[in-house]
């Protein structure tokens, strides 16, 4: 963990009514054979927010949502998902929860109306099938069976399925893969009104965007490690954050990182216009990869690349 990274600490609290916070994880490991995926990580998502966990392929971070929906073991660790142990969540638990899983399930012969109101049938306090319809913009094709439906529209689905339990903690993997960019920007106005309604929301995604637009903090996993975490506008710490200023010298390209970077263009300018003058500011995008290029690749037990 890097300095500035703001890293959690102290013990868990227990039970959903003492703690502002839906998942509290603590040492977190997970090891498959001779890979270890999730090499000791801490982290809170308090009640409420949007938390993006980030990171790329193979960095743990479907092993450590599935951990925390129930689905998979730890191998050490300590973690609470709304004040329980998902090891033991019983049905009323799992009740609370909604998960769009990466990869979607449902195809089949139902149609989509036909499938939201089997579901709507599971829970204590369903949302209204034609409004969670409405809600993923699927109002055309309600009479559509799954099988039938575009990717894109089968994803809508999956996430149609996944708050209509009317979830307390939503985890969403991955949810916009294959959407176009307005059904992308859709999908952002939809989750901007879950969080409005008080849903805490776990989110994964390679869009870096999304995260931006969605989260209020994030993680970045690597390798198995929580490289940084923090609100999702300060991830990396302040010196990722310092502007870069560049130009063009004698035909040779310069560039400078300042905390000032009026005063260096203002002392460039001095001694005449400068050539292809611009002052960049490091996106998430260019933190993230610098982030993730130290490790982004998991070692074995011995020690050996994977
Ligand atoms: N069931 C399994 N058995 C063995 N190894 C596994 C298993 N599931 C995952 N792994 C390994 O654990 C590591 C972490 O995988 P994981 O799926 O958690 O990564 P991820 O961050 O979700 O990646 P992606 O962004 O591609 O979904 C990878 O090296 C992967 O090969």
């Amino acid at each position: 963990m890097r300095a500035g990274t703001g890293k959690q600490s102290g013990g868990m609290t227990t039970g959903s009514a003492t703690t502002q916070n839906v998942v509290e994880v603590r040492g977190l490991r997970k090891r498959y054979r001779d890979v270890e995926a999730v090499r000791g990580i801490d982290f809170d998502i308090r009640r409420g927010e949007t938390f993006a966990l980030l990171g790329p392929n193979g960095a743990g971070k479907s092993t450590t949502i599935e951990i925390l929906e129930g689905y998979r073991d730890r191998t050490a660790g300590e973690v609470r998902v709304l004040g329980i142990d998902p090891h033991h969540g019983d049905l009323p638990w799992k009740a609370r929860l909604g998960i769009v899983l990466q990869s979607t399930g449902e195809s089949g012969t139902a149609t989509v109306r036909e499938q939201l109101r089997h579901f709507a049938g599971l829970y204590p306090n369903p949302r209204d099938v034609e409004e969670t319809i409405a809600a993923v913009g699927l109002e055309q094709k309600a009479n559509t069976r799954i099988a039938k439906l575009s990717g894109g529209q089968k994803r809508r689905v999956d996430v149609a399925l996944g708050i209509i339990g009317r979830p307390e903690l939503l985890f969403l993997d991955e949810p916009t893969t294959g959407f176009d960019p307005e059904a992308r920007r859709q999908f952002w106005k939809l989750i901007r009104s879950l969080r409005d309604e008080g849903t805490s929301i776990l989110l994964t995604t390679h869009y870096l965007d999304e995260a931006q637009q969605l989260a209020d903090r994030g993680g970045i996993i690597a390798g198995g490690e929580l490289v940084a975490i923090g609100a999702i506008d300060e991830l990396g710490g302040a010196d990722a954050r310092v502007p870069i200023v560049r130009w063009l010298e004698n035909g040779v390209q310069r560039q400078e990182r300042t905390t000032e970077p009026g005063a260096l263009v203002a002392r460039l300018a001095a001694a005449g216009e400068p050539e292809r003058l611009e002052v960049i500011r490091p996106s998430l995008e260019d933190i993230y990869l610098e982030l993730v290029g130290e490790t982004a690749t998991i070692p074995t037990l011995e020690g050996n690349l994977a």
